[in-house]
């Protein structure tokens, strides 16, 4: 199908959408309840734009993490280098294979994660229950539709895994939770340290600041959602960390922007995700790019990813000292960096990340 034709088809199958299952399927009810607790986001329904817009396919650059091995040829090793610091320049986003994760972990936590969402939406809730503050749904300070995120998430601070105090996350979730995190610890650690490199610093700053406690683990449900042309997954953002890891299944709904347009990720299963975030884009100086991108709804299928966060420890200062050029951000803590993000999202409904910490002159 050409692409005038794919837009064209998307657009019929909205306006039917809209118009017929989508009055009748709010009524239903969901689990988390998004209909009853967002009830005067729907109420005008006939203010839903059709906001269609087809979007392109593409695969990630697909970087084979097998030729880092000692036992290849130097030179294999430092192209494989290369393209990891390229798509982390050019993409911002790449996908890597051979990454030294088990399948069987990978299964393992994917399992778990169905389990612990499949709770009922009161369990979910209870803060007795889950650490504090982890479980989340929704968008609590969204005032329209487009700022509101059809998903549920555990954001789990590493420290509260390791230290034991996981609340009620049964024995099975936490020491899945933890051998999973420590496996993906060991890849972020990788990746992060070759970035430096190729920046031309042989770093030990990774080692010292990102230490298994500080990182965050994030286990993302989307359920099918009725209006799935006006509503996102997740709203579009950028991460607040160095580097995060993604494992998705195969359902697909993420997008990224890739030279000022929106495209969507082809899954592939034997593929992590890695992208950059808001933290090694101030670190490198804009070397390397934290990129926007979102995760569309579907209205039948139920979507997982999980996500892993590389983190420093609140303290940690970030600062450019890795290119000659003249710092873009002023240094700022990792703390600080946090509460301007709580801060925007409570009182713009948005974040605004990076751009709070330019220097004036630039
Ligand atoms: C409402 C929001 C919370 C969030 C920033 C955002 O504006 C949109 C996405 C959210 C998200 C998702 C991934 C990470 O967990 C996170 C820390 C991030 O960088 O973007 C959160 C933000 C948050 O919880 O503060
Ligand atoms: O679910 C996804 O594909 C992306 C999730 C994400 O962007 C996040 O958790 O920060
Ligand atoms: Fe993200």
């Amino acid at each position: 199908m050409g692409y005038q034709s794919f837009k064209r088809a998307l657009k019929v199958d909205s306006d039917n959408f809209v118009s017929s299952s989508f009055k009748q399927q709010l009524s239903m009810d969901s689990d988390p309840p998004f209909r009853q607790t967002y009830k005067t986001l729907f109420e005008d329904t006939n203010t839903i734009e059709n906001l269609v817009i087809a979007v392109e396919e593409c695969e990630l650059p697909l970087i084979d993490l097998n030729r880092l091995s000692h036992r290849e040829p130097a030179e294999k090793r430092e192209s494989c280098k290369a393209e990891i610091a390229r798509a982390s320049q050019e993409w911002g986003f790449f996908q890597v294979i051979n990454h030294g994760i088990s399948r069987d972990l990978l299964e393992k936590m994917r399992q778990e994660q169905v389990k612990v969402f499949k709770q009922p939406f009161h369990n979910k809730t209870k803060e007795d229950k889950f650490p504090a503050g982890s479980y989340r749904w929704g968008t609590p300070t969204a005032t329209c539709l487009r700022q509101l995120s059809w998903s549920e998430a555990f954001h789990i601070p590493m420290t509260d895994i390791l230290a034991g105090g996981s609340g009620s996350f049964n024995t099975t979730l936490s020491s899945t939770m933890e051998q999973f995190a420590a496996t993906v610890a060991g890849l972020a650690q990788k990746l992060a340290e070759i970035l430096a490199e190729k920046l031309g610093h042989k770093s030990t700053f990774f080692r010292e600041n990102c230490l298994p406690s500080t990182c965050y683990l994030r286990m993302n449900r989307y359920p099918p959602c009725p209006i799935p042309v006006e509503v996102f997954g997740l709203m579009p953002h950028t991460d607040s960390d160095f580097l995060t890891i993604l494992h998705q299944d195969q359902v697909g709904g993420l997008q990224l922007v890739k030279d000022g347009k929106w495209i969507a990720v082809k899954p592939n299963p034997e593929a992590l995700i890695i992208n950059v975030g808001d933290l090694f884009q101030a670190w490198s100086n804009d070397v390397y790019k934290s990129v926007q991108h979102r995760v569309m709804t579907n209205p039948s299928v139920e979507r997982f990813s999980t996500a892993y966060f590389l983190c420093p420890s609140y303290d940690t200062v970030i600062h450019q000292n890795c290119t000659t050029k003249p710092s873009l951000y002023r240094k700022f803590s990792f703390i600080e960096f946090r509460q301007q993000v709580q801060e925007d999202v409570q009182k713009l409904g948005h974040k605004v990340g990076l751009p709070r910490f330019l220097l004036r002159s630039h």
